[in-house]
């Protein structure tokens, strides 16, 4: 199947798998891009129990649903990020965070980010979507002032990190799309450069556009699909309303998410700036025939209204191209 309407679990990792893909299959999704978060896809259980990965693809059987994609955002966040406090602590399993010593954070959060490369053959899939942490992220506002050398060793840090993880991706045959996403080392057009410069522009290391992420930074989620239209591995959608009248800043000015007074919020797809009906002509433009998963992070719409009514909307959606102009017949044949 080309073009699955996927929904991404991680908002829903307080339920247990199998009610996440009864819903799912109640509102007609084709599948999950499940998270590695709460019960829904363990990369140590999947790895070390026989039967787990038949079981979860059992548990997805009984309702018609198949999987395309794995997540692991929260643990890929520990890889490169400095400082590494009570955040990460929030997000860890605790056998990743173990006592805290931030080096020892950071290198089991990269073994196990091989390990969800393995977990996700053995599962069938070819693709893990997530984060990648950044050193550097810290250094966005670039005040206290910061040399060109500690930028550079921010790319080299996570080059460093990376690489030997993607090795591991390349062994088994799977490709890593990172979220482009403000808090990583890839956040806007300039960054994802930069950051696929770093790691030699390796075909394990791709992209997952969201464009959620760009609507805020005024960045053109568009463009975006036609300038990296090789690295599009995997398509998020989730929808962002800004709401910037002079007073109300796109930083967010430390408002609490659906306070009347904050610049934006992300809201369900559908629901706010993104362009949809371009990006899907781009993504159309650019070949990409892989899923369509759909994320819901809205403060103001319950997530059984915002993920039940969107993937109608995708659907609708997913047209094709012609298969040639609509004045071919007409063209000169000599
Ligand atoms: O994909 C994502 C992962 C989430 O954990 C995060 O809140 C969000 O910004 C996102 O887009």
């Amino acid at each position: 199947m080309t073009r699955p309407i996927t929904l991404f679990t991680g908002q829903w990792a307080d339920l247990p798998f199998e009610e996440v893909c009864r819903l799912a299959s109640e509102w007609g999704y084709d599948g999950l891009e499940i998270a590695c978060s709460g019960d829904h896809f363990e990369v140590d259980r999947a790895l070390a129990e026989d039967d787990y990965v038949q079981g979860r693809l059992d548990i997805l059987a009984r309702h018609g649903l198949k999987v395309w994609t794995i997540s692991n955002h929260l643990v890929g966040q520990a890889v490169c990020d400095d400082p590494i406090d009570h955040r990460h602590q929030n997000i860890l399993p605790a056998r990743i965070w173990g006592d805290g010593e931030p080096e020892g954070v950071r290198q089991r959060a990269a073994a196990e980010m091989a390990d969800t490369a393995r977990a996700a053959a053995k599962l069938g899939v070819d693709t893990v979507v997530g984060f990648t942490g950044s050193k550097i992220w810290k250094y966005v506002a670039m005040f206290p002032p910061v040399s060109q050398e500690v930028i550079d060793d921010g790319y080299q840090d996570f080059a460093d990190r990376w690489n030997p993880i993607l090795d591991v991706f390349d062994e088994v045959g799977v490709r890593f799309a990172h979220e482009v996403h403000p808090s990583e080392i890839a956040y806007d057009y300039w960054t994802t450069e930069r950051t696929l410069e770093a790691v030699g522009r390796r075909p394990a290391f791709g992209l997952n556009w969201d464009p959620s992420h760009f609507v805020w930074q005024d960045l053109d989620p568009v463009g975006f699909i036609l300038d990296f239209a090789d690295r599009i591995y995997h398509v998020d959608c989730k929808d962002t309303k800004k709401r910037f009248d002079g007073r109300n800043g796109r930083l967010g000015s430390h408002l609490a998410w659906a306070h009347a007074r904050r610049g934006w919020d992300f809201v369900s797809t559908g629901h706010g700036d993104v362009n949809w009906e371009e990006s899907f002509r781009a993504l159309n433009h650019i070949g990409y025939q892989g899923p369509i998963s759909v994320e819901w992070e809205d403060a103001g719409m319950d997530r059984l209204r915002g993920a039940a009514e969107a993937v109608g909307f995708i659907r609708g959606l997913l047209f094709d191209k012609p298969n040639a102009a609509f004045d071919a017949a007409f063209s000169s044949k000599s």
